[in-house]
């Protein structure tokens, strides 16, 4: 088996706002299962695809799509920070391979990351250096987004690419489902804000960090006593799309207007095209199977909380 797909949500909120116990232990229960999946397969190269919250990409110069040839975690929200083992050549390598498949993409040999990339290195694989990463920004908050139509075939072509190095490859999707966090926006931002968004909050002061870290909190905790603070998470739409995801036919997805997924399931669910493109990627090995799925949705963690596996067969 030359790949494995692992699609997982993440959430800044785990240890700050928790949903019950129970809940909690089947969703520790979800990525153990995904962890042991993983030890088996013993992969030697992760192509990681991720959307960034401001935290590395701002309005100074946002792309739609970016390949590090090295990248750096900040820690956010208690994730872990620090330098991600990137295989600098081959993500070179990769960006060049995607250029020539007609995808226009960004390179950073200075990518700055937050908990969309950290949190699941650390929850599938117990750290951010344990194996060689090509991470993979896809802008999933700043308008104008990238169509679903671009994401699966940005990873198509690195699908396509990794596939040509007979090496084993585990693919992740961070983020998604349906969710609305309180993330600022360029248009109504105020003056402070719209500077932080145009580049300035690149490197936050840590009073700042933290006012910023307990404003999301008060919201999840607010969103928990009255789901219409924000808006409301959408089972039906997640449900409808894990669906297309494990069946592979990802090019019905490429017709979904952006507009309509922040209007039925919330803003921030364009991070679901990190799973789109993560599936392509899986799909450019050749057909595979679901192997495992998992969603609820947790208002303590403001998202519809999925994940999904798939192996090649
Ligand atoms: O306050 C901000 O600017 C950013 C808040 C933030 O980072 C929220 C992130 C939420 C998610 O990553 C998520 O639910 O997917
Ligand atoms: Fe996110």
């Amino acid at each position: 088996m030359k790949a494995l797909l692992q699609c997982l949500s993440h959430t800044p909120l785990v240890g700050h706002v928790d949903p019950e116990q129970y809940i909690l232990e089947e969703v520790n229960n979800v990525i153990d299962e995904a962890r042991k999946r993983i030890e088996t397969f013993d992969p030697e190269l992760v192509l990681l695809f991720s959307p960034d919250h401001y935290n590395g990409f701002f309005y100074d110069i946002m792309p739609s799509f970016c390949i590090g040839t090295h990248a750096r975690a900040i820690g956010d929200f208690g994730t872990a920070a620090g330098e991600l083992t990137v295989p600098a050549e081959l993500s070179e390598q990769a960006a060049q391979h995607v250029m020539n498949a007609g995808v226009d993409v960004a390179l950073s040999h200075r990518m700055q990351v937050d908990h969309g990339f950290a949190q699941p290195l650390e929850f599938l694989l117990g750290g951010l250096d344990k194996l060689p990463v090509i991470p993979v920004f896809i802008n999933s908050v700043a308008v104008p987004l990238p169509s679903f139509q671009r994401a699966r075939l940005l990873g198509d072509a690195l699908g396509q690419y990794l596939a040509s190095l007979n090496k084993r490859v585990l693919i992740i999707g961070s983020g998604g489902l349906s969710h609305q966090p309180p993330i600022p926006e360029l248009p109504t931002a105020n003056e402070h804000i719209k500077d932080r968004l145009l580049g300035s909050g690149r490197d936050l002061p840590a009073e700042e960090r933290k006012a910023r870290t307990n404003r999301v909190i008060d919201a999840a905790r607010k969103f928990v006593d009255d789901q219409n603070t924000l808006r409301p998470l959408n089972a039906e739409w997640d449900q409808w799309f894990l669906e297309v995801i494990a069946s592979g036919n990802l090019a019905e997805l490429d017709q979904v207007n952006n507009q309509d997924v922040s209007d039925q399931a919330g803003k921030s669910t364009h991070e679901v095209k990190t799973w789109v493109a993560a599936a392509a990627a899986m799909a450019a090995f050749g057909q595979y199977t679901e192997q495992a799925r998992y969603y609820r949705p947790i208002p303590e963690w403001i998202a519809g909380y999925g994940a999904l596996t798939a192996a090649q067969g």
